[in-house]
């Protein structure tokens, strides 16, 4: 079963002087639901546009997108509002955390509006998120008072408070030095062996090599794709798997 699937979709942008720009052009991708998939591509090709399209942030010009076999662009804004609160979790390098609310409060607010279990089973969902991403001991304190990657926990966690079936990533560790890119990414690992999609879209060969499956998108259309295979921590091979994609890449001139 496909998760997300797209047909001839195209996303036109006009830049206001009434001249219209082409940035999706006919993509039909298929991602199966359990799915690790990065993006990746030179700055311009319509990476981050793709993932706005295909959560149903931004509009599509033609073609469909379909969520779990449903057309998302059939839906109304409220609908499209709520198969985003209640389907899919965001990370992106800016987290929009709220300073005025400690981490918890900022982790477990949007289960509070999704109203979908009790205050209680959301305190202890959160309690675990925290557990699972090392950040227990921060739950009491400012947004400001923490590192950049602790903050990128945090969001991770309210990405996962309303239990998402995808996650989506616009360079999630973009903002973080190697270290602390690295722990992101086994967490997103283990996050996606216990059963959430992934799709994110990153620059960095280091994160990519992480997913199971890495497209490229070349001026915006779908170029190639490379399969990596699912990475397990336990194997160690993160490192092999990117060389082999570096060398992918190269052959893309990338
Ligand atoms: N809101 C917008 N209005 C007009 N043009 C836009 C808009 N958003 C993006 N574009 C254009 O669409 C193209 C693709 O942009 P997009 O951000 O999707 O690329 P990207 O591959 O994610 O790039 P980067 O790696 O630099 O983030 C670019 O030419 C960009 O200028």
């Amino acid at each position: 079963m496909h998760i997300l699937e797209t047909k001839g979709l195209n996303k036109t942008f006009s830049n206001g002087q009434g001249t219209q720009q082409p940035v999706l052009k006919e993509i039909n991708l298929q991602i199966p639901q359990g799915e690790f998939t990065a993006v990746m591509g030179p700055s311009g090709s319509g990476k981050s546009t793709l993932l706005y399209t295909l959560s149903g942030m931004d509009t599509m010009t033609a073609g469909s997108v379909l969520f779990k076999g449903q057309e998302i662009s059939a839906l109304s804004e409220t609908e499209l509002a709520a198969l985003r609160l209640h389907s899919m979790g965001f990370i992106f390098q800016q987290m929009h955390l709220l300073k005025n609310l400690n981490i918890r409060d900022n982790i477990i607010l949007s289960a509070y509006r999704a109203k979908k279990t009790s205050r209680r089973a959301i305190n202890a969902r959160a309690a675990d998120l925290m557990k699972r991403t090392g950040i227990s001991a921060l739950a009491d304190r400012g947004i400001t008072e923490v590192s950049g990657g602790q903050s990128q926990r945090v969001a991770i966690c309210r990405a996962l408070i309303n239990q998402p079936d995808i996650l989506f990533g616009d360079e999630p560790t973009g903002a973080l030095n190697s270290k602390a890119a690295g722990e992101i990414m086994e967490i997103l690992g283990e996050i996606n062996r216990s059963g959430t999609t992934i799709l994110l879209v990153t620059h960095d060969a280091k994160v990519a090599a992480g997913a199971e499956r890495v497209l490229y998108m070349l001026d915006g259309r779908m170029a190639s794709e490379h399969w990596l295979g699912k990475y397990h921590k336990e194997k160690g091979d993160l490192k092999q798997r990117e060389e082999k994609l570096s060398s992918w890449l190269r052959t893309l001139e990338f």
